[in-house]
C-alpha cells in the first residue's frame, strides 16, 4: 500500500517535471537561462501555494492573481487543481516538490535534469523490486502507460531543450556576425532577444527610439584638420576618465560639470569647437535652437579604449535637450540597450558623424561603447554637446488645472523664477493625467488637479475612484522617473460651501498617500483656508487685495502666493515645512488649517 502511494506520488511529481519543462521549452528565450526558473518556481507554486483568487491586483480590479497560471494547472493536473487544494492538503507536503522547488531556485533551474534522474531511478526500482513489481502491476493501465511514457520522455526533453538551446544561440551568433559583415555601417536594430510575452517579465514600455538621428559627412576635411590640430594643442590638458585609464576627457562650457566620479571645472569653449557647433546645431531640429554650453571631448586612444552602458541623465543637464555627438577618427560601435535588455542596437560611429539624442530617451535607453581590440593602433575623438545648467536640478512640469493657468515659467512677477525651469502641461481632469511616457525626464512632476474631477456632473466619481486613479498615475511616474518627485498640490477651496467638504476630504486623502510613498510629496496651500468665503483665506492682509478672483479661480495675489508654495516645494524649502506642519499636529489636516485661518497675514512672495 505504501509503496503505491509513494509510486503515485511519483508519477504525479513526473508529471509536474514535464509540465514545467513543457513550460520551459514555450516560455524560455535560449539566450536567458535564468528565465527557466521562472515559469518553473511559478508552477510550483501554484501546485504548493494556498491560491489568493481574489487579490487585488496592482490594476485595483478584483481578479484571479495571474502569477498562480490557475488556467494550465487544473487542466493538467486534475487532481490537484487550485480549487482543491486546500482539501487535498498534501500538496504542500509533498517532499519531491518541495525539494524541486528548491532544486530549482537554489541551482538556476540545472538541478532539473538531476531531478529527472534521481526520479527515474526511484522509479525503476520500484518497478523492478518485486514488491514494486507487484504494485506496478496493480494500477491501471493507463497509468502504468504514463507512467512508462514520462520515464522515457523527460530525459529526451531535457537533451532536446538543451540541443535546441544551443542551436538557437549558435543561429544568434552567426545572424549577428553576417548582418554585421553585410552592414559594416549601417545602423539597424539587432533585436537580441525579443520582447517576451511571458507573464513572468515585467516589460517595460520603451516608448522611444534610442536616438534622433545619424549622419555621416557632416564635417568637412579642412574643419577635420583644424580640430585635430586644435587636439594635438591641448593633448596634454587632457584626463583620464577612470582608473582603467579607458579613456581621457577634456571639458569646456559656461557651468562646470560633475562627471560621474569626476568635477569637470567651467572653461570658455575656443573659437574652434564654437565653429563645430554652428556646422552641427542647425542640422538638430529646425524648430529648437540647441542652445548648447557645453563640450566633452573624449580621446578614446587605441581598441581597448571604452565607456561603459551609461546613461546621459545627470540632473544639470535640460529636460528638454538633443545631446549632438560629432565623432572623428576610427569607426567605433555604440551600443543601446533598452531597461529591461529585450532590445539591443548597435550603430557604428563613423569619422565625421553626427548622432544626435535626446535627454528623454536616456531614461529608457542606455549606451555605451565596449572595448574592442587593444593592440588596434587607433584613435578617436568625440565631441559631445549638451545644454547644461545648474538650475536643471529643480526642473519642474507642471500637470495643472485652469487655477495654474497663470503660474509661468521664466523670471518676472508671479513666475516660477529662474531656479525653476520647466512647462505646464493643463490637465483639467485626474483622468486627463498624462502617462508616464508623455511627461518627461523632469525632476519634479507637480499635479494640481481635481477640482473639475470633484464638480463634473457629466462624470461623476466617488472620491475613492479618483483618489485611486491619481495614485495609480503617481506610481506610473515613480516607476518610469524614480528619481522624480511627485509634489501633490493641495486643491484650493472654493466659495462653494458643500463642495469644500469634499476640497477638504481629497486634500487629507492625497496627503495620506504622501505618507505611503517616499517620492510622493505635498504643496501645502492650507494658507488659503477651508473656505473662500473666510475673511482669513481670501485676502491678501499684507497688499490689501483679494486672492481670488470668482468662485474657483485664485486673482493675482492668490496666484503669487500658489506659485509660490510651489516654488518652495520643488526647491526643497516647502516640503519640509510641510511635512513638519503635518507631523507637529499629529498628521492633523484640520490643525494645519486652524494655524492657517488665524495667522494674521499671509507669507510675503518675492
Ligand atoms: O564618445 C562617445 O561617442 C560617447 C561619449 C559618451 O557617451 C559620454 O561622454 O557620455
Ligand atoms: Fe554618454
Amino acid at each position: 500500500m505504501e509503496t503505491e502511494v509513494t509510486h503515485r506520488r511519483l508519477t504525479r511529481d513526473l508529471k509536474i517535471l514535464e509540465l514545467l519543462l513543457a513550460r520551459s521549452v514555450s516560455a524560455t528565450p535560449p539566450w536567458k537561462e535564468t528565465q527557466i526558473v521562472r515559469p518553473a518556481v511559478d508552477i510550483v507554486d501554484a501546485l504548493t501555494t494556498k491560491p489568493s483568487y481574489h487579490s487585488f491586483n496592482s490594476s485595483g480590479n478584483s481578479t484571479p492573481n495571474v502569477s498562480i497560471q490557475p488556467p494550465l494547472v487544473p487542466q493538467l493536473l486534475p487532481e490537484y487543481s487550485l480549487r482543491n487544494a486546500d482539501q487535498t492538503s498534501g500538496v504542500r507536503s509533498i517532499p519531491l516538490v518541495q525539494s524541486l522547488k528548491e532544486a530549482v531556485k537554489q541551482t538556476n533551474g540545472t538541478g532539473l535534469s538531476e531531478k529527472i534522474e534521481t526520479l527515474q531511478q526511484q522509479i525503476n526500482e520500484l518497478m523492478t523490486s518485486p514488491h514494486g513489481h507487484s504494485s506496478v502491476k496493480e494500477i491501471s493501465p493507463a497509468m502504468k502507460a504514463a507512467l512508462e511514457s514520462a520515464t522515457t520522455v523527460l530525459p529526451e526533453s531535457v537533451a532536446s531543450i538543451q540541443a535546441s538551446l544551443n542551436s538557437l544561440n549558435e543561429q544568434m551568433s552567426s545572424l549577428q556576425s553576417s548582418f554585421k559583415q553585410q552592414n559594416p555601417h549601417c545602423h539597424t536594430p539587432i533585436s537580441m532577444k525579443p520582447n517576451t510575452v511571458s507573464p513572468h517579465t515585467t516589460v517595460t514600455e520603451t516608448p522611444c527610439k534610442p536616438y534622433e538621428s545619424y549622419e555621416t559627412h557632416v564635417v568637412s576635411q579642412e574643419l577635420k584638420t583644424e580640430l585635430l590640430e586644435f587636439i594635438q594643442g591641448v593633448s596634454s590638458e587632457f584626463v583620464s576618465a577612470d582608473s582603467d585609464n579607458s579613456r581621457e576627457l577634456l571639458y569646456f562650457g559656461d557651468y562646470s560639470y560633475r562627471y560621474p566620479g569626476k568635477e569637470l571645472p567651467a572653461k570658455k569653449p575656443p573659437q574652434i569647437l564654437m565653429k563645430l557647433l554652428d556646422t552641427v546645431d542647425p542640422k538638430t531640429d529646425e524648430n529648437r535652437t540647441l542652445q548648447a554650453n557645453s563640450c566633452l571631448v573624449t580621446r578614446y586612444s587605441s581598441g581597448g579604449s571604452h565607456i561603459p552602458m551609461h546613461r546621459d541623465d545627470e540632473a544639470v543637464i535640460d529636460p528638454e535637450s538633443h545631446i549632438l555627438t560629432v565623432s572623428l577618427g576610427v569607426s567605433r560601435t555604440m551600443t543601446f540597450t533598452n531597461n529591461d535588455e529585450s532590445q539591443v542596437e548597435t550603430l557604428c560611429l563613423e569619422d565625421c558623424s553626427l548622432l544626435v539624442t535626446s535627454r528623454f530617451a536616456q531614461d529608457f535607453w542606455k549606451h555605451g561603447i565596449l572595448p574592442e581590440h587593444e593592440d588596434m593602433p587607433s584613435e578617436r575623438i568625440s565631441f559631445t554637446f549638451r545644454h547644461i545648467a545648474p538650475q536643471f536640478i529643480n526642473s519642474t512640469i507642471l500637470l495643472g488645472d485652469s487655477n495654474t493657468a497663470k503660474v509661468s515659467f521664466g523670471t518676472g512677477q508671479g513666475t516660477l523664477g529662474a531656479w525653476v525651469p520647466g512647462k505646464r502641461v493643463k490637465v483639467g481632469h485626474i483622468e486627463a493625467l498624462p502617462d508616464a511616457k508623455d511627461i518627461g525626464p523632469y525632476r519634479n512632476i507637480v499635479i494640481h488637479t481635481g477640482i473639475n474631477s470633484l464638480t463634473s456632473r457629466h462624470q461623476q466619481r466617488s472620491d475613492a475612484f479618483l483618489i485611486h486613479t491619481l495614485e495609480k498615475k503617481c506610481i506610473d511616474y515613480m516607476r518610469v522617473y524614480p528619481r522624480s518627485k511627485i509634489h501633490l498640490s493641495m486643491l484650493l477651496p472654493t466659495r462653494m460651501r458643500y463642495l469644500n467638504d469634499r476640497v477638504d476630504g481629497f486634500n487629507r486623502a492625497i496627503i495620506d498617500m504622501s505618507y505611503k510613498h517616499k517620492n510622493i510629496r505635498i504643496i501645502d496651500n492650507s494658507i488659503f483656508g477651508r473656505n473662500l468665503s473666510d475673511a482669513h483665506g481670501r485676502w491678501d492682509v499684507q497688499d490689501q487685495r483679494p486672492l481670488v478672483s470668482d468662485c474657483f479661480h485664485l486673482g493675482r495675489n492668490g496666484i503669487r502666493i500658489f506659485a509660490m508654495n510651489i516654488k518652495g516645494a520643488v526647491i526643497g524649502k516647502g516640503v519640509s515645512q510641510s511635512r513638519a506642519r503635518f507631523n507637529s499636529s499629529h498628521g492633523s489636516y484640520r490643525a494645519a488649517f486652524g494655524r492657517a485661518r488665524h495667522q494674521s497675514a499671509p507669507v510675503s512672495v518675492r
